[in-house]
């Protein structure tokens, strides 16, 4: 059972651009494999006008040739990767940038190897029926994760636990209502290029 997105937005987050104390906000966006979080993740990157990074970019090549030999990762497999994602948000924080990154982050444990001591990180879980999942997964052309190892990644799943402070985001419309959804309840709009000043596309 997931945790539906919330009746109002959150309240709690600053919602201005600049805070001198805390690094500009870095949105991880997680879920399972399908649940659109590179489709999603750059998207929402490209509206905000933010730094976007894809989590699948900082597999070592082992990692790679497992996944497309149809093998799923073990947490030895992905603990140095979730470093290096977690190196590329301090490397962020260090040029005062804000941004996006997709990362699968399965469980609780890697969820907090992300944020721990990365107070800026804000993290959102992309919620998606398996249906639908499996669905896009056999409809994806030309990508190492195939749809069979669907399975493997719902049993690793440790869905985010309401007290984590993960915004659970239905991901079932086109990828630009999850991105409104997102700016909508993670109260980023102040953030939008309009806002700050510039040219709205
Ligand atoms: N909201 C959506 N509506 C329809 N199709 C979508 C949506 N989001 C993503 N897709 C499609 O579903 C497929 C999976 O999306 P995507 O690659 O973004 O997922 P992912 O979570 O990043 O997967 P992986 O973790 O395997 O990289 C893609 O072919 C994408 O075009
Ligand atoms: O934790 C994992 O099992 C991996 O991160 C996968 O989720 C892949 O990164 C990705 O989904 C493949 O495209």
């Amino acid at each position: 059972m997931v945790r539906p997105t919330p009746a109002t937005p959150r309240t709690p987050r600053p919602t201005t651009p600049s805070r001198p104390t805390q690094p500009p906000p870095v949105v991880v966006i997680t879920g399972v494999s399908g649940s659109g979080k590179s489709t999603v993740g750059a998207a929402l990157a490209g509206r905000l006008g933010w730094d976007w990074a894809d989590g699948d970019a900082f597999h070592p090549g082992s990692n790679v040739a497992k996944m497309a030999a149809h093998e799923p990762l073990t947490d030895a497999d992905r603990l140095p990767w979730l470093d290096e994602i977690g190196g590329w948000i301090d490397k962020e924080a260090e040029a005062g940038r804000p941004a996006v990154i997709a990362c699968s982050a399965l469980k609780r444990s890697y969820r907090d190897r992300l944020r721990t001591g990365r107070p800026q990180v804000r993290m959102v879980y992309l919620v998606v029926d398996l249906k639908t999942l499996h669905q896009r997964l056999t409809d994806r052309r030309g990508h190492m994760f195939h749809a069979d190892m669907l399975g493997s990644q719902l049993s690793t799943l440790e869905p985010p636990a309401p007290e984590e402070d993960v915004l659970m985001v239905k991901s079932a419309g086109s990828p630009k209502q999850t991105v409104d959804h997102i700016i909508t309840w993670e109260g980023l709009a102040a953030f939008l290029p309009s806002k700050a000043g510039r040219r709205q596309d």
